[in-house]
């Protein structure tokens, strides 16, 4: 048995972990493999290269497949526990119910995070005849809910038609619109008990065990029909007992808990059967079980590439994944579409097109994923993320519960969190440090580049040409302006980049500039200083998507040396066994330095880092929207406070930033670039794992030897004691 399947993972995807190398889980996979199995909602935040992305592929592939097996033979749908009305007959419902209201996986918590509207729910059976009914719903969260008995006629909207009975939690009742003041307000912590009696045809309610009084006199041709347990939630929470566990305030005086309703007592809802669904049980081609949003078609594409492999013998029925990103031609995804899809990897635009088309089918989406999702907020999707999730069924034809997986290694940032709040439903945070961290795998140091210092810049005879901020600038080394010391920082970070490949013998490293033009201007330069000894390829956004992907691949396939890339390599990409990376200027965003040097020290191997800071400040382009050509040959030197093209970059402050964000000084090293071998955890081969640290497989059950021996010494012991005390 492979360490994966005893997570629950299927043999046959462990098997593809084995043939991966995946010797065990991650920590973060060893955390979220089991909490998506079981159906919930997960944000992840992990380091960088942290094993993310199998935490999510692994499960989301076992899911997929045992649902298309089940919809294939016809099956119901094991996922999801008690989801299905059907299944539990005493669980407030999936289906009858609003969409902004979630039930938890057990069916006996609710809860609408909706501030402007009331968004109800009833339960998945009801109670009619002459008898004595009671349940209790407790309130769990601040906000308004109102909570009691309805009829099948009655709207979800408890108390607002003739067929709803309720009492709101700012003391009143309510039927029919009719507010009336009733009892006393309730709230967070206090237990509503919910009385119905059938003989009397009352409803009553007690709070925290206080009876209230009768509340409603149940009109007369209301005497047959079947009462379900309602409620209605205004950004609240209640949770439910109809007798399954002890109540806290226990009724007497003849009441029963509804779910002790005998047969001749009880009747299930028939909204709440998954066959009350609009959705067809049998998915159209187009319409695939999970959507997974990447924020760059780099990122689609690896994530795609790792389903595939992990996939390798998940076989009948076969799961079919299709990658759907910009630059590859409508025609071709659409045949695919038609071929028949399960899980569908896409960057945002390209998928609302498909989705708007109605060449991508929502209907049986039952995993929505943002990878990087910080990054997605960030470039502007929040609308579309949300537009998305408006569309997709909360509940599946087959009763399975849409769960929400939402994962980088910077999530901790307020829009995630506002986001989260918003869409997912009752989500785990996965969260290994509490906090954005970089690996322990990756070395990161700064070095200061001060033009003040080192004049070197002065007496260049080849330099890297720059991107041309202080063309008309009066720059000379005898005027040492903020223009002139900006534009010797320039030409001295061509320098130290060089110095820095040549101090670490670096022949695989991925570079990291401001900007595109910057980028293009390190390649034209490497090449300068030396062909094939600084062998490089770009990677940025001018770039055309076929020239992006093939400058990626040979890079991996080191084919050359270098990557020099803009941010939209930043995240996600992995390099395998990648040792070196240089910041070339420190990202405008802090949260893309943890990015940007994951790309190093990843999957346990060592890394690396290395970021070139400017001591002054250095005049770079910024072109705002105001900017018609929106950079291109654009020469408005002007500050962007009267609308130019240009900000002073100050890499301090920027370099404060990241320290504060990840709570820690980083190491700087002189303008030499050598490393202190010892400053770190003694010597290590960047690119290899370091074999005398890590939890490699062999390491790791050494690690667990005297445990186990203590386990199996007290389980000895207990065992004597017990057999002791039999014989006594
Ligand atoms: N259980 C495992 N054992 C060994 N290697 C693994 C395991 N899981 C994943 N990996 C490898 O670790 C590397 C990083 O994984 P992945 O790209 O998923 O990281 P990540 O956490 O998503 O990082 P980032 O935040 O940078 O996107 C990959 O090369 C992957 O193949």
């Amino acid at each position: 048995m492979t360490a994966f399947e005893e997570f629950g993972v299927l043999p046959e995807l462990g098997k593809a972990t084995d043939e991966l190398d995946w010797t065990l889980p991650t920590d973060v996979q060893a955390e979220a493999i089991p909490l998506i199995l079981g159906g919930g909602d997960v944000l992840m935040a992990a380091e960088t290269g942290s094993g993310k992305t199998g935490a999510f592929c692994l499960p989301i592939l076992q899911i997929v497949w045992e649902t298309i097996r089940d919809l294939q033979s016809g099956k119901p749908s094991k996922k999801g526990g008690s989801a299905a009305g059907a299944v539990a007959p005493w669980t407030m419902s999936f289906f009858d119910r609003n969409n902004a209201l979630a039930v938890t996986p057990d069916g006996l918590r609710c809860q609408s995070r909706e501030f402007k509207e009331w968004h109800g729910c009833r339960a998945t059976t009801g109670v009619y005849g002459k008898a004595k009914f009671y349940y209790e719903a407790t309130v769990t969260d601040e906000g308004l809910c109102r909570v009691g008995w309805s009829t099948q006629m009655a709207n979800l909207d408890l108390g607002t038609c003739r067929y709803g009975f309720g009492f709101g939690g700012t003391g009143k009742k309510s039927n029919n619109r009719q507010f009336d003041d009733y009892g006393e307000a309730f709230g967070k912590a206090d237990v509503v008990g919910c009385m119905l009696d059938l003989q009397r045809l009352e409803v009553s309610f007690t709070k925290n065990g206080a009876a209230l009084g009768v509340a409603f006199k149940i009109p007369e041709n209301l005497r047959n029909d079947t009462f379900y347990p309602a409620v209605v939630l205004k950004n609240a929470e209640m949770l439910f007992n109809f007798g399954k566990t002890d109540f806290k305030y226990p009724p007497g005086n003849g009441y029963v808990a509804v779910c002790q309703a005998g047969p001749d007592h009880s009747a299930p809802n028939p909204l709440a059967s998954p066959a009350a669904n609009t959705a067809a049980s049998k998915p159209a081609p187009n319409a695939p079980q999970a959507i997974i949003i990447e924020p760059s078609r780099e990122l689609a594409e690896q994530t795609y590439n790792q389903i595939e492999k992990l996939k390798r013998y998940v076989t009948d029925p076969d799961v079919r994944p299709l990658l759907l990103i910009g630059g590859v031609r409508l025609e071709e995804q659409k045949a695919e579409l038609q071929k028949g899809i399960h899980i569908v990897v896409g960057t945002p635009g390209r998928l609302e097109e498909l989705i708007n088309s109605g060449l991508v089918q929502l209907t049986h989406c039952r995993f929505f994923v943002l990878d990087e999702a910080d990054a997605l907020l960030k470039q502007g999707y929040t609308d579309l993320i949300d537009r998305l999730h408006k569309q997709i069924p909360k509940i599946t034809s087959d009763g399975c519960r849409l769960q929400m997986i939402v994962c980088s290694a910077t999530l901790h940032a307020f829009e995630v969190k506002k986001m989260a709040e918003r869409l997912m439903h009752f989500p785990t945070w996965v969260d290994l440090k509490g906090e954005d961290a970089v690996p322990e795998t990756v070395h990161h140091v700064v070095c200061m580049v001060d033009p003040k210092i080192d004049t070197s810049w002065q007496q260049l005879r080849q330099s890297i040409r720059t991107d041309g901020v202080h063309d008309h600038d009066n720059i000379h080394p005898t005027n040492l302006s903020p223009e002139t010391l900006s534009q010797a920082v320039k030409l001295l970070k061509g320098e130290y980049c060089i110095r820095a490949i040549d101090q670490h013998k670096m022949d695989r490293a991925i570079i990291f500039c401001r900007t595109k033009q910057d980028c293009d201007n390190l390649e034209q330069y490497l090449r300068l200083r030396g062909g094939q000894r600084y062998s490089c390829v770009c990677l940025h956004g001018d770039r055309k998507p076929h020239e992006r992907k093939q400058n990626l691949e040979s890079f991996k396939r080191q084919q050359v040396k270098f990557l020099i890339c803009t941010d939209v390599a930043a995240r996600g990409l992995d390099i395998t066994g990648l040792p070196f990376m240089i910041n070339i200027t420190l990202p405008d965003d802090k949260c893309n330095y943890v990015h940007r040097i994951g790309r190093v020290g990843r999957a346990e191997r060592m890394g690396l880092a290395i970021s070139l800071v400017s001591t002054v400040p250095e005049k770079v382009w910024y072109h705002g929207e105001w900017c018609k050509t929106r950079g291109r040959n654009c020469n408005n030197t002007n500050l962007t406070d009267v609308r130019g093209c240009c900000i002073w970059y100050n890499e301090l402050n920027l370099l404060g930033e990241v320290e504060e964000h990840l709570n820690i000084t980083i190491q700087q090293v002189d303008k030499s670039l050598e490393v202190p071998v010892n400053d770190f955890d003694g010597k290590v081969v960047y690119g290899q794992k370091n074999l005398n640290k890590g939890t490699g497989y062999v390491d790791h059950v050494e690690q667990l030897v005297p445990t186990v021996r203590k386990l199996t010494d007290l389980e000895l012991q207990s065992q004597s004691l017990f057999l002791k005390r039999l014989k006594v």
